[in-house]
């Protein structure tokens, strides 16, 4: 990789800006034990310059001009290569307020840092070798994950998981380009005679495996953003209360007038490790009321947009023309039939609903007894997983950037498969096998060029 970067010293505050316990200031660099060296005084007055390496030392940071005190801190020291940038760290940590924290990072500006960028500790992680870039993906996806699932996924990318199904692919095929390079350079010599049928099973296990890893991606991304989970319904059949119920607390209105929901509602819900974008929508049904309709025609749009569309029905009554323009509405969707109420005498005729929506599961519940929301919820993780060949969370793709250069890989295969298949010379064969080589080292940033690069990086936090 043709790509430098200037290793001088940078430093930022680490931890979020507000009231807290401890604040930290990282410090990399070549110069940053000398530089927190002039403005820290260890209690025992020995400099850190002359301290071992993953030393805590307790001490006070001032100013040198003024001789003022800031705080009272512990200073974390890690010597190059051992530290989080392969570089020299200091990590002060002051008391966790604004004020100690803005007056200790001002002081290493004026005594030589520079300001770090969002997430340049991590690209120097990445550029001095310590992670790829598909790990330092995954440090701001641990940063943001908001489920035990979205959590386990991020882990796996950082661990490697993720990296080494591709480096796997990547070997494979850089041994069939030697192969075929040797061949092209020396027809003469004794270099093995190339079967091309033999190549093209190779070529066609790496498509699987590579077509597995963008199947995932669906799943990935639901883990990583959120399943998009309509609930719609007639007016008054318990839809603001199965929101409530997911939710665990009283944030929709409930009554008993029908047309309650005027607008729609849309919260975040952790179903069992699953993140729901819960939306509860206005009943649908005819109406003249303005505001009511609006709702009504968001309620449909919900329906086209939604990842999943929970359809309720009240089990108490007997089915009317609304409940059937429901049915016709969410027929070829993705969606999970709810018959609610199923505490009071049950009036519903299922007969219709199961003919015409014979794809979805049928599920009764009842949100004031708090029946069937466990099945509820198992069948709504059953779908997010549906159809994944991949089993361990770790190995999900869970970010566009890495899905596109998959497609652009697979693609490379495909046309690498129909050269082999025309008998096309077998140097232009080694130029799709080459492709596809560079796309998927675009995924761990063994090819990928410096602007991308950048433009990864800079979507990450301050600090990190
Ligand atoms: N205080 C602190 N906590 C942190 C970090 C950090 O940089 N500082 N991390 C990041 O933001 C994460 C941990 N990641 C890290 C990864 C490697 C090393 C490191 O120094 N590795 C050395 C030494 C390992 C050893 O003693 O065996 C090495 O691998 O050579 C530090 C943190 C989360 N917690
Ligand atoms: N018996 C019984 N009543 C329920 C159940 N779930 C909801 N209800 C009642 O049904 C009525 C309507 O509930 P909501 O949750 O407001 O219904 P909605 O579908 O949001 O209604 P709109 O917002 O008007 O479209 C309320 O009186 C609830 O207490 C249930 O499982 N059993
Ligand atoms: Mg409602």
């Amino acid at each position: 990789m043709v790509y430098k970067e200037k290793n001088d010293t940078i430093a930022a505050i680490a931890t979020p800006l507000g009231e807290g316990g401890i604040g930290v200031i990282r410090v990399s660099g070549a110069d940053s034990i000398q530089m927190v060296d002039k403005i820290f005084l260890a209690a025992n007055k020995r400099a850190l310059a002359d301290r071992r390496s993953y030393r805590a030392v307790y001490g006070k940071i001032s100013d040198p001009k003024t001789k003022n005190i800031i705080d009272e801190v512990i200073c974390i020291l890690m010597r190059e290569p051992h530290s989080y940038t392969k570089e020299n760290v200091v990590e002060i940590q002051c008391h966790g307020g604004i004020m100690p924290l803005r007056k200790i990072l001002s002081l290493l500006l004026e005594w030589g840092a520079r300001l770090a960028e969002p997430g340049e500790f991590t690209k120097r992680a990445f550029l001095n070798g310590r992670i790829d870039l598909a790990q330092a993906q995954a440090v701001m996806d641990i940063i943001k994950a908001k489920t035990d699932a979205s959590l386990r996924v991020a882990t796996g990318h950082l661990s490697g998981y993720f990296s080494s199904n591709i480096r796997q692919i990547r070997d494979a095929l850089l041994e069939m380009i030697a192969h075929y390079e040797a061949a092209i350079d020396f027809p003469e010599e004794e270099v093995d005679n190339i079967d091309n049928i033999q190549v093209m099973e190779r070529i066609e296990e790496l498509k699987v495996k590579i077509n597995t890893m963008i199947s995932s991606a669906k799943t990935g991304r639901i883990l990583n953003e959120g399943l998009v989970t309509a609930i719609v319904g007639k007016p008054n059949v318990g839809k603001s209360s199965l929101l409530n119920r997911l939710l665990h607390s009283d944030r929709a209105i409930v009554t008993d007038v029908p047309g309650t929901t005027r607008d729609s509602i849309e919260e975040y819900v952790d179903v069992d490790g699953i993140p729901l974008r819960i939306i509860d929508t206005a009943g649908i049904r005819q109406t003249d009321d303005e505001v009511e309709k609006i709702g009504v025609d968001k309620a449909r749009s919900y329906i086209e947009r939604a990842d999943l569309v929970l359809a309720l029905f009240d089990g108490a009554k007997a089915m009317t023309a609304e409940d059937t323009k429901i049915i016709e509405l969410i027929r070829k969707k993705n969606a999970v039939v709810v018959i609610n109420k199923s505490d009071l005498v049950q009036n519903l005729d299922e007969s219709y609903i199961r003919k015409q929506c014979s794809d979805s599961k049928i599920i009764h519940i009842s949100t004031i007894q708090e029946e069937g929301i466990k099945e509820l919820v198992e069948t709504i993780k059953e779908k997010v997983y549906a159809g994944n060949v991949v089993y361990n969370e770790g190995e999900f793709v869970n970010n566009i950037y890495q899905l596109e250069a998959l497609k652009k890989a697979g693609q490379h295969l495909e046309d690498a498969m129909k050269s082999l298949d025309n008998d096309i010379p077998e140097d232009l064969v080694v130029i799709d096998l080459r492709s596809a080589w560079e796309k998927l080292g675009d995924i761990i940033g063994d090819t990928v060029n410096e602007d991308i690069i950048d433009e990864i990086f800079s979507r990450f936090c301050i600090g990190k």
